[in-house]
């Protein structure tokens, strides 16, 4: 479903990442572990398109994303992927409810149906009653379930997550990883999970670890196919 061949980036003199290959299988829910400043967001940011690669190439789909203009990419990141961040991210002018429904309203869905579908959401990820709250009105574990919702609002096929329990304490973040990989596996969305967080890992079908900008895994090829 998606893969990175020999990427390298850096970013002025420093090298974040010095040929990382990785191939994650559709539907397979992916954990990229490593050391900090090993290159695993910078890895993530490739694999979705929101940074180019010096070298190297980036496939998704059988298309390949690395040599897509800005535009292109963009579109392929609101149309097919949906992220989740360390800490939410959400927008502070916006309700719960608007701040999911964004996705939906950004690809073009009418107000009113964004804002259904994205209602639906706050029963499913334990949020009931919260639609109205603006981010500074939720606790750290609401918010990150408001921002789950946000990514998977619209079905993305990949859901990229950068440490998303990271900001949580660790029963909160349990409960968030419950949801996150229930929800991926309910709409069999692949998940790319960063993580430092061996508790968080363990959710996986998969672990690789990123060491020195480049990705290495005791079972190089994806599980699931
Ligand atoms: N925007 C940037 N500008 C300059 N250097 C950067 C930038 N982003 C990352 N780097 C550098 O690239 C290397 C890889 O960073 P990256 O964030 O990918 O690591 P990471 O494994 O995700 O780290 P962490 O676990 O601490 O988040 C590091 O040396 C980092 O300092």
């Amino acid at each position: 479903m998606i893969e990175a061949r020999a990427v390298t980036l850096s970013f002025g003199e420093t090298p974040a990442l010095r040929g990382a290959d990785l191939r994650v299988a559709e539907g397979e829910i992916l954990a990229v572990m490593g050391p900090s400043g090993s290159g695993k967001s910078t890895l993530l940011h490739c694999l979705a398109g929101i940074l180019v690669p010096d070298s190297g190439e980036i496939h998704f789909a059988g298309q390949r994303v690395d040599t897509l203009d800005e535009g292109a990419r963009s579109a392929l990141r609101r149309d097919r992927f949906g992220f989740v961040f360390q800490f939410g991210q959400l927008v502070p002018e916006l309700t719960a409810v608007e701040n999911v429904a964004l996705p939906l309203l950004l690809a073009g869905t009418r107000r009113r149906a964004a804002i259904t579908e994205a209602s639906a959401w706050f029963a499913r990820l334990d949020l009931d009653g919260l639609q109205q709250r603006r981010s500074g009105e939720l606790s750290g574990g609401q918010a990150q379930r408001v921002a789950l919702a946000r990514g998977l609002v619209s079905r993305p096929q990949v859901l990229f997550a950068d440490e998303p329990t990271g900001s949580l304490d660790s029963l909160t973040g349990e409960h968030v990883m419950d949801l996150l990989v229930g929800s991926a596996r309910e709409q069999g969305t692949t998940v790319v999970v960063v993580t430092h967080e061996a508790r968080v890992a363990a959710y996986a079908d998969r672990e690789v670890i990123v060491r020195d900008g480049k990705v290495t895994s005791l079972d190089a090829e994806p599980v699931r196919s």
